[in-house]
């Protein structure tokens, strides 16, 4: 089975997070008669929550024409370059959307500036360095990039800095346009038996050795400890390790993303296992590099010159000591500026905006799981069937709350059954019940775990073509607000199905039950025995209140349960009215809508 989100599952199947009880607020003065009010679904997006109809799109650099156009169909553009970080404070807080590019820092101190009103930030290009992912998804933020436009541009500037730093260009250049004719001082090295060593063989990377082949390098190499090696030997790339790439390299052209682990991966130590003479080409980002420790690798000759696209500050500072060198080539992080890269750029990270504000799933999205369309299109169906279990279910919980949530889904596809959705449709379900929490699919298992809420997952073999059969909630608590709901396992428990495309109820504790999860449903428990039915019915038909569906259950020993579905909500004196009529024992009322 699948992690998502930092959350483990066992071989078999259990996914593990912290415990404690949830507690809930009473919400019925009389233990016998419960009113439970559930607030109406909304339109249920799946990623980000709902935005106005014409949402505001705050763009903060420079985006091509095609993509604003785009986006100015759907929502308010509005172009605001260069502010300040207060300033895009004071102006996060009437937008929707911010796109931007790499220069905009997307703090925590933005989204808490947001109040919940941003929904996704469109990071027009590919990385996301400049984002507080932990935060956007802390504040149920999506965040999208647009991860392939600008691929080639990178990979051909990058092409450009390899040919510019082997030739001198740029110095040679500077030093005609100041009238000189220096040529004995900017004889150059050849390309041709030299080994181009890519560090980060992703796209980028890749662009750059298969490129690199054509300019008669003699071989070309490439470090990544996650790229596949069946497509770094289709482009005639032998995969290397770092060991080996350090010591075999001539040219090293950097595409690797900035993370954690390549913060500062270039350093003294690695420099020290360069061959003397080494090339360094960074078109990714500046940060990889220590550049402190890259000025003493070029001063010592370990490193005869190096090309720089990025910088660990940006712009950087006037008295940086790369950029005055002569042996330095620097471009303004210039990869992805190209004319088509940004017209392609700007239409892919507004496809993606549009479509995340309109609750969809972004195949770009950069923290939330990517549920592959074809997983989407089968688990639609029962988005609804798991969202309505889950309000159902924790509708049912007493004051005392409850320490867990095990899902069980009875399912043909057994353990490969992709459960992200469910189960972020189940916890949104029991979380929008008892906080004021926005749960999506970025920040659903998020949201549980910090509430202490353990999530359990498990699967049990069904047959049929459905990819699930049913779905059931237990809620790890026997305090209730109806002891119907206790199953077997002394838990709170609820299952349902997808009878045509509809959410149903099937079974309350152990009680099998079939009604449509809509509207508003009332359970009643009583003795079998005649007049119990009618009499509830007059009492609604006395106030006027439609039944619209009714299933009944009973044990061998007379004790039933009888669910109702009503066309509108009864009012406290007719609820009231429930508990003296003959046989009654218990009942509970919810209000469901399932869109
Ligand atoms: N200068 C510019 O204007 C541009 C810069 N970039 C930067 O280029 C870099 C690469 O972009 P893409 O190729 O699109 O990303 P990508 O995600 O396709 O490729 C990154 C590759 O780096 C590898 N990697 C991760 N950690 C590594 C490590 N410790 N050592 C070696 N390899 C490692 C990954 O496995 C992956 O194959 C990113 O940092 C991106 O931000 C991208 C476009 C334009
Ligand atoms: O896409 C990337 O990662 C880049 O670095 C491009 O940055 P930019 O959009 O040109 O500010």
């Amino acid at each position: 089975m699948q992690s998502w989100n930092g959350q483990e599952r066992s071989s078999r199947g259990r996914l593990a997070s912290t415990s404690s009880q949830v507690r809930l607020a009473p919400v019925a003065s009389n233990p016998r008669v419960t009113l439970i009010r559930a607030s109406r679904l909304q339109a249920m997006p799946v990623v980000a929550v709902m935005a106005p109809e014409r949402p505001t799109i705050l763009v903060t650099e420079k985006l091509g024409e095609p993509g604003i156009e785009l986006l100015s169909q759907h929502g308010d553009v509005e172009k605001a370059y260069g502010l300040t970080p207060e300033e895009l404070c004071e102006r996060i807080a009437t937008a929707d959307a911010l796109i931007i590019r790499s220069a905009t820092q997307v703090t925590k101190e933005v989204f808490e500036a947001s109040k919940g009103r941003l929904k996704v930030v469109g990071r027009a290009g590919v990385g996301v360095d400049n984002v507080d992912l932990a935060s956007a998804t802390e504040h149920g933020c999506l965040v999208v990039n647009a991860p392939t436009a600008n691929t080639v541009a990178a990979a051909e500037h990058g092409i450009a800095l390899i040919c510019a730093l082997s030739r001198n260009v740029a110095q040679a250049d500077a030093s005609v346009k100041a009238g000189k004719w220096e040529r004995s001082k900017y004889v150059g090295v050849s390309i041709v038996g030299k080994t181009l060593c890519v560090m980060g063989f992703g796209k980028v990377g890749s662009e750059v050795a298969r490129r690199g082949t054509g300019l008669g390098f003699a071989s070309v190499i490439a470090y990544d400890p996650y790229a596949s090696a069946v497509k770094a030997q289709a482009l005639g790339v032998k995969l290397v390790s770092w060991e080996e790439a350090l010591a075999q390299g001539d040219f090293f052209s950097l595409h690797m993303p900035m993370t954690p682990q390549t913060k500062g991966i270039f350093n003294d130590d690695t420099f020290s296992k360069m061959k003397k003479g080494a090339r360094i080409i960074n078109v990714a980002r500046g940060g990889v590099i220590d550049e402190a420790a890259l000025v003493r690798a070029l001063d010592a000759g370990i490193v005869a010159q190096a090309a720089l696209d990025v910088f660990q500050k940006e712009p950087p500072a006037a008295d940086n000591p790369l950029v005055g060198r002569e042996d330095v080539v620097c471009t303004p992080h210039l990869g992805a500026s190209t004319a088509e890269a940004q017209e392609g750029v700007s239409v892919e990270i507004a496809e993606a905006v549009v479509s995340a504000l309109k609750g969809e799933l972004a195949a770009t999205a950069v923290n939330a799981p990517m549920v592959p369309a074809e997983v989407l299109a089968e688990l639609q169906p029962f988005v609804a069937l798991a969202l309505g279990l889950g309000r159902a279910a924790v509708q049912l919980v007493g004051s005392h709350g409850f320490t867990d949530v095990h899902i069980t889904y009875a399912t043909p596809r057994g353990d490969d059954l992709d459960t992200r959705l469910l189960r972020a449709m189940v916890i949104k379900g029991i979380l929008e019940q008892i906080t004021t929490a926005n749960v999506n699919l970025v920040n659903a298992d998020l949201l549980a775990k910090n509430r202490g809420l353990r999530i359990i997952e498990s699967t049990v073999p069904a047959e049929g073509k459905d990819v699930l059969s049913s779905l059931r909630i237990a809620l790890g608590s026997s305090d209730t607000r109806f002891s119907a709901a206790i199953g077997k396992d002394k838990r709170i428990s609820v299952m349902g199905t997808v009878k045509g495309s509809a959410p149903y109820l099937t079974r309350i504790g152990t009680f099998d039950v079939d009604l449509s999860l809509d509207g508003i449903i009332l359970l009643t428990r009583q003795k079998d025995q005649p007049g119990v039915i009618s009499a509830v019915s007059m009492v609604l038909a006395e106030e006027g209140i439609n039944i619209s569906f009714m299933s009944v259950s009973v044990t061998p020993d007379n004790d039933a349960v009888m669910a109702l579905g009503l066309d509108q909500e009864p009012t406290q004196e007719v609820l009231a009215k429930l508990p003296n009529l003959k046989g009654i024992t218990e009942f509970a009322m919810f209000s469901e809508k399932v869109l």
